[in-house]
Order: structure tokens, then C-alpha cells, then sequence
């Protein structure tokens, strides 16, 4: 399945799920992260998130849902999918979508998200995600042809404070300015009434990944609301 702008429609106003554990953790297992994410299909996740290219493999072949796939390379700086090599990379690894970092901050191979996003065009029929931190990166990240908005890096990079739950007055300005690509709700959104007011503010869809699959932080939560 090729997933075309068209198709995205079958993501309005619906979950998309990200799996992630982190380096050295117990959970930190292709097959866990497609475990979990057919697990998340199943509550109704109409696509899902996976970081690293076995992740990839491993959740195209276990859901029939489309895939968005990441690479994250470092921790510091430009680290989602920051170079067009770990895009294409992705893409071969069977995403449907392949996230990107989306904001104007220098890139490791130089080349500026525009020149990435029409190299990437050149090899695959992907769909690209910019991931953004502002307003000024969703509208560069249209203008440099991306098919889809993310709200990924608000309060990552010291652009816009980190807010408590999602950046909703984020979501608000995108939203109003009308920038013509789907508006994907990302970052901080632990709760059913969280993601609803994420749509509420204008998102097309929302994706949800701590609150729904990294126990560890989940357990932080409920162990801290018990000792304090
Ligand atoms: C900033 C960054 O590195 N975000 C990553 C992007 O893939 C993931 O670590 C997040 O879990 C994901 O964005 C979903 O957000 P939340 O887990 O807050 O629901």
C-alpha cells in the first residue's frame, strides 16, 4: 500500500499511536514495539508511530494501518530523521510516512528541509511529516513541500515555553493561518480530554505515546501521586 495525499484522509480527526522505548530500556525490542502497536490498532489507532528501522519492519508487517516511521540519531539538536540518507532510510524500511525534523535549525548533511524534502521526492513515494517547534517552522515546513504538520518539537528546542499538557495555542495559530497541509497534534497529550481539545483547537489528528505506551512514565505518575 502506497499512502497518497488523498489517503490521508482516512486520518481526519482520528488517534495515531506512538510506540517508542528508548535506548537501554526493557521494552526496547522491534517485536515489543509492534506487539504494541497492534495492541493499539485494536483500542482504534487509525496509524501509528515507530522510531528505528527495525521498528519499521517489524510494526508494517504486524498492522494493516499506515506507519509512520522515524529514525532519531542522537539526542541533542537535529536528531528526528535529520539527514535525507536516514529519510530514504526509513522509507525503505517500509513507512508509509517518514518524520523529519521540521524546524530551521541547521541540518548535519547542510542541505536546507526544502532540498531534503525534494531529494526524498526523487527516490520515494513516501509521504513526508515535518516535525516543527513553531509557527514560523510549520509555515517554512509547507513552503518546503512537506505533505503533513506536526506539533513533534514544540518545547524541545527553546523556541516556545514547554507547556504542562499540549501546546494548544500552537495548534490554534497553525490552525488559523490555514497553511493548507493536515495539522498533526504532537507532544505532551496524556489525556482523552487533552487529545480531544488538541482537535478542538484544529488539529486533523492526534497523536498520542507516552500516556499510552512507555509504562515506565506512566508507573512515575501514579508512584509520585501516591508518595507526595
Ligand atoms: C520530542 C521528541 O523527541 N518526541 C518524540 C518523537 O517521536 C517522542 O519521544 C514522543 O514520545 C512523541 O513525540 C509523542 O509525544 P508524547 O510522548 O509526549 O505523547
Amino acid at each position: 500500500m502506497i499512502l497518497t495525499p488523498t489517503g490521508l484522509e482516512s486520518l481526519r480527526s482520528q488517534l495515531i499511536v506512538s510506540c517508542q522505548a528508548y535506548p537501554g530500556e526493557p521494552m526496547r525490542d522491534p517485536r515489543t514495539t509492534a506487539q504494541m502497536a497492534a495492541s493499539a490498532v485494536i483500542g482504534g489507532a487509525a496509524a501509528v508511530r515507530v522510531q528505528g528501522l527495525a521498528d519499521v519492519q517489524h510494526t508494517r508487517a504486524a498492522v494493516e494501518v499506515p506507519v509512520i516511521g522515524l529514525w532519531k540519531d542522537g539526542h541533542d539538536g537535529v536528531f528526528i530523521t535529520p539527514t535525507l540518507r536516514h529519510a530514504l532510510a526509513v522509507a525503505n524500511a517500509g513507512a508509509h510516512v517518514v518524520a523529519i525534523d521540521g524546524t530551521r535549525r541547521h541540518r548535519p548533511d547542510g542541505l536546507s528541509l526544502a532540498a531534503t524534502v525534494a531529494g526524498f521526492r526523487a527516490d520515494s513515494h513516501a509521504l513526508v511529516m515535518a516535525d516543527c517547534a513553531s509557527y514560523d517552522d510549520a509555515a517554512a515546513a509547507v513552503d518546503a513541500g512537506a505533505d503533513l504538520i506536526g506539533t513533534t518539537l514544540a518545547g524541545y528546542d527553546g523556541q516556545r515555553p514547554k507547556t504542562h499538557g499540549p501546546d494548544l495555542e500552537l495548534l490554534e495559530q497553525i490552525a488559523a493561518a490555514g497553511l493548507g497541509k493536515p495539522l498533526i497534534a504532537e507532544g505532551r497529550i496524556h489525556t482523552p480530554d487533552q487529545a480531544r481539545q488538541a482537535l478542538d483547537a484544529g488539529a486533523y489528528a492526534v497523536v498520542v505515546g507516552t500516556a499510552i505506551t512507555h509504562p515506565a512514565t506512566i508507573s512515575g505518575w501514579f508512584a509520585t501521586a501516591l508518595h507526595s
